[in-house]
């Protein structure tokens, strides 16, 4: 082995929920997360190698986002995924370099593209040779709702499930949890006990997207974080409600995949009462966006949803897509919220690992 061994470690961002299908549905767009190793040799046979990890971060959060092996989302999965395997620490001295253009908070999977790095990271780190359905595993226990960890590992549009987890799986090892709110009310990565992870959490199945179909995305220069947005959901649902997703959320899976798109179809297979509805408090003129723009009104437009747990809006286009983001960025600024467009491609391909010689 020639050192040091130089590894880029790239990861998408993910829109999840795509309307109906909360927890459920999520595709890959093209931003891409990477995490870049220089792996040196090992000059000693020390237990661990944690004191010679040299972590820098640049792009989204590199105010914010700590810095601390311990602490940083990306690393601390990592820690974890080789404790689990019995493996104290990083085995050898190692630089590592964050290149984030994900906006945090914004609804398109940072933590979940942060996640699926960690777990390659530990991976890589521990030579545990992890398949990805097993590394899908670990990413479920720390982030608990599968779709956008599933999208950013596997890529495309992907619907999945989790097993569900009994008590005596959340009880013996450290494991980070990437959706926890301290007493102020902002996110933490918090230190849940938790035990030997079971296999087969994760379950998936990819589907079909049309080459037609584009994603315009409206980001929102604030930041809701999941943990809020999902604090404001009901413990129940009425049963019309659950039945209106379910309708729709089968015919969407399908609708999504044909050429040409339906544009009637998709739009009202994208409308949501599940979880839209109780996040509108959060993101300011959310109400008036998701009926300002519809297929009549702007011809090119399949549909419209809050992507993840917002702020971020997700439209699904075929074309004219300066005219639907103007007509959405409006109703932002006058609300006084600055708003960034990007128009992304989605990416078939997950979460890689590139050796560079
Ligand atoms: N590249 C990163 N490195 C370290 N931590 C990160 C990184 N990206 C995200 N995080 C952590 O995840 C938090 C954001 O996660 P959160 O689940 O609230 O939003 P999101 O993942 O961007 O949106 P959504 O889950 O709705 O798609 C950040 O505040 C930070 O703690
Ligand atoms: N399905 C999740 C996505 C956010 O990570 C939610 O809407 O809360």
């Amino acid at each position: 082995m020639n050192y040091p061994r130089k590894i880029e470690i790239k990861v998408p961002c993910s829109s999840s929920n795509i309307g109906p299908g909360f927890d459920v549905l999520g595709v890959t767009l093209e931003l891409f997360l990477s995490v870049e190793l220089e792996i040196k040799e090992k000059k000693n046979n020390k237990k661990n190698y944690n004191d010679e990890v040299v972590l820098t971060y640049s792009g989204e959060g590199s105010d914010t986002i700590p810095l601390k092996i311990e602490k940083n989302l990306i690393t601390k999965t990592a820690l974890y995924v080789l404790a689990c395997n019995n493996i104290s620490g990083f085995t050898s001295p190692i630089n590592i370099h964050v290149k984030n253009p994900i906006p945090l908070g914004r609804g398109l999977g940072s933590s979940g593209a942060a996640v699926v790095a960690g777990v390659l990271l530990g991976d890589i780190v521990g030579n545990l040779g992890l398949k990805k359905d097993r590394m899908l595993d670990y990413c479920l226990m720390i982030e608990h709702h599968p779709d956008n960890v599933t999208a950013a590992l596997m890529g495309g549009f992907i619907a999945s499930y989790s097993k569900e987890l009994v008590q005596t799986d959340t009880e013996t090892k450290v494991i980070p949890h990437s959706e926890t709110l301290d007493e102020n009310g902002n996110s933490v990565i918090k230190e849940v006990p938790a035990p030997d992870v079971p296999k087969g959490i994760g379950n998936y199945i990819k589907l079909n997207w049309s080459k037609d179909i584009k994603a315009i995305t409206i980001i929102p220069q604030f930041e809701v974080a999941t943990a809020t947005a999902r604090s404001v959901l009901p413990d129940k649902y009425e049963k019309e409600d659950v039945v209106f997703n379910l309708q729709r959320l089968a015919v969407l899976t399908m609708a999504l995949s044909h050429s040409p798109p339906k544009p009637e179809l998709i739009y009202h297979a994208m409308q949501d009462k599940i979880h839209q509805p109780y996040r509108k408090h959060l993101i300011p003129g959310l109400t008036e966006i998701l009926v300002s723009v519809n297929p009549s009104t702007h011809p090119g437009l399949l549909g419209i949803c809050l992507s993840g747990a917002g702020p971020t809006i997700l439209v699904l286009a075929t074309h004219n897509f300066d005219n639907i983001s103007k007509t959405i960025t409006n109703v932002f600024s006058e609300k006084g919220i600055d708003t960034v467009v990007k128009l992304l491609e989605i990416v078939n391909e997950g979460a890689k690992v590139t050796e560079i010689h």
